[in-house]
């Protein structure tokens, strides 16, 4: 039906309008539907698809009736779209400026207190983490980084915004990973639901539960140190990690079936991890947006991502367990809960756990590394302490010496630091409906978000000394084990140190993440030497990060390894 049949339909027997309305008044009244419209928007915030649709055609086009007198019938709609959706965005664009919007004291830039695709714009080159510290330093602790939401560099904001009595996530989350059926653990925002999803996540990663991986580890870290001991002349450090950990991924989460050490990417699955990172960050922003994308053929890089985790996790979950891998505790197949988890329960933790798992220790692990090669003195200092608890004839794998070798600790923790896994931190809002908080100095209204950045955090000066220098004494003097230097004055702040998230809702994968990375030290640097590549320029890493959400290094780290032993 046209519009020439529409329109007086809508006119005439739906919206019973009146014909005989002054040109002003008609506008008028265009007008004052589309401040409706705002406030509905706001209220509600709509996405089913024909309400939308509902509210920004139907509605200017059946009001495009009290216009054709003036205007005509070709011309009235166009009007009328046009008046509709300029008022509109007025409306918004003064309501978001204005004294009345909940989150008008807080400074940040005018492009992001108009809209969340300011950030998308910043976050084209990956490089936001660094923009919202710039704006950090220029605005404060507290920034308004998009409309409704705010970006904090404060440690008294940390327990009341992340911890027991906190805020549940924001919807970042849900909206990156293209809004699953249902929702991995990471982007629960219920709190009662994330505590109850997380029960078999807390028994995959208990002592006991480590423990059964440390066969697979011990596996995963000699075919790694065989495979860098047989290369030939440089090798990219940072590629042999994430092959690493992307295999100990596999057996620890699925019970095998990724052999990169073996065979290298040939299926190109590290490199579509990394372009599927890429497309997230806009739906991460604009979490309304990944609403319609899933039913549009757009991001092919991230749902290519997911549908390969979703097919290996739906296989292993067919196959069911071989050894006690974490799908053991997923799936219920431990037999603890009373009712076994859905399938599509099990396999959205199972995308979560792929990614989760892998990127983050790699990156961790390639950025120590780099940092204590390019410092060659730490670099001999760790060697010293590893020949003190792991001579050659004592088995680096055994876990008992970790809790001794605090230079490695040291090097660990400065290292997450300087190069936190999640630069920009991890959403927080009040769970919708449940009213406004007061957090820590800061009120947070119910509709708006809030993050602690954790890169701005980490790098304060008021919280760690010289907060831009690998400094790995630092955890050493701050722990009383040696002196802080003689003339300034030492600023060590352990709460402002936050790699893994701090709250219920932290890092469940922590413990598991540090015994990897400490055995890894342990016995790669028991059976190996190894050099920066003299003709690398390793400054040029730290100009290569990228916040995909993790943290991305796009250069790697070249080096030359030799046998020891
Ligand atoms: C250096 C290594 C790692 C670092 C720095 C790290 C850091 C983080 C951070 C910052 C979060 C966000 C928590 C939040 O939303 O507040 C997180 C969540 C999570 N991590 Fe890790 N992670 C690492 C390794 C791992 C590993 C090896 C696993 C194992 C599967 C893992 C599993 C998870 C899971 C399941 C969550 C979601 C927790 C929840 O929402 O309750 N992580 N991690």
């Amino acid at each position: 039906m046209g519009t020439e049949y529409v329109l007086p339909l809508l006119r005439t027997n739906i919206l019973k309008l009146p014909t005989n309305m002054t040109r002003n008044d008609a506008l008028l009244a265009v007008g004052g539907a589309a401040v409706l419209c705002h406030l509905i928007f706001k209220k509600w915030e709509p996405t089913y698809i024909p309400a939308v649709t509902t509210l920004l055609l139907v509605v200017p086009l059946g009001l495009s009736a009290l216009l054709v007198p003036h205007y005509g019938q070709l011309l009235a709609p166009l009007v009328a779209l046009a008046t509709y959706h300029t008022i509109l965005l007025t409306s918004i664009t003064l309501y978001r400026l204005s004294p009345w919007h909940p989150l008008a004291q807080y400074p940040g830039p005018l492009p992001a207190k108009l809209s969340k695709w300011w950030m998308v714009w910043q976050e084209r080159n990956c490089k936001q983490h660094l923009y919202i510290k710039q704006l950090h330093d220029r605005y404060g602790d507290v920034v308004r980084i998009g409309p409704n939401e705010l970006s904090i560099r404060n440690v008294d904001a940390v327990a009341p915004l992340m911890g027991t009595n906190g805020l549940p996530k924001g919807p970042s989350l849900r909206g990156q990973g293209l809004e699953p059926p249902i929702t991995g653990l990471i982007a629960i925002r219920d709190p009662a639901e994330h505590a109850r999803r997380r029960r078999p996540w807390t028994r995959a990663f208990s002592t006991a539960a480590l423990k059964e991986y440390e066969p697979i580890l011990v596996k995963r870290i000699s075919q790694l140190c065989e495979q860098l001991a047989s290369q030939k002349g440089t090798l990219d450090l940072a590629t042999w990690f994430s092959w690493f950990t992307y295999d100990f991924m596999g057996d620890m989460v699925f019970g095998g079936g990724s052999e990169m050490l073996a065979h290298g990417d040939q299926d190109g699955i590290w490199t579509m991890f990394k372009e599927g990172g890429e497309g997230q960050m806009m739906y991460h922003h604009v979490p309304w947006l990944a609403h319609y994308a899933k039913r549009l053929p757009m991001s092919p890089a991230l749902k290519k991502m997911r549908g390969f985790a979703l097919g290996r996790t739906a296989e292993r979950y067919k196959k069911g367990a071989s050894t006690k891998d974490l799908f053991y505790y997923l799936s219920n197949e431990d037999g603890v809960e009373k009712t076994p988890p859905p399938a599509a329960q099990v396999i959205s933790d199972g995308v979560l756990a792929t990614i989760a798992a892998s990127d983050t220790t790699s990156t961790t692990l390639s950025n120590a590394f780099w940092n204590i090669l390019r410092h060659p003195h730490y670099y001999k200092r760790l060697q010293a302490e590893v020949d003190k608890f792991y001579p050659v004839g004592e088995n680096a794998f055994d876990t008992k010496h970790h809790s001794k070798m605090t230079f490695l600790d040291a090097v660990l923790n400065e290292t997450l630091r300087m190069y936190p896994v999640l630069p920009s931190g991890s959403q927080r809002a009040p769970f919708p409906g449940n009213g406004d908080r007061v957090v820590g100095p800061y009120y947070i209204p119910d509709g708006t978000q809030a993050r602690i950045h954790f890169w701005s955090l980490q790098r304060d000066p008021r919280y760690f000394s010289h907060p831009d220098t690998f400094w790995p004494e630092r955890w050493l003097i701050a722990e009383g084990l040696e002196p802080a230097p003689a003339g300034e004055k030492f600023v060590h702040n352990p709460n402002a140190f936050i790699p893994f998230s701090f709250g219920p809702s932290n890092c469940v994968g922590k413990n598991l993440a540090q015994m990897e990375m400490r055995m890894v030290f342990c016995y790669l640097l028991q059976n190996l030497d190894f050099e920066l590549d003299k003709s690398w320029n390793p400054a040029e890493r730290e100009n290569s990060t990228e916040d995909q959400f993790v943290l991305l290094m796009r250069s790697p780290v070249q080096v030359t390894v030799r046998r020891r032993v």
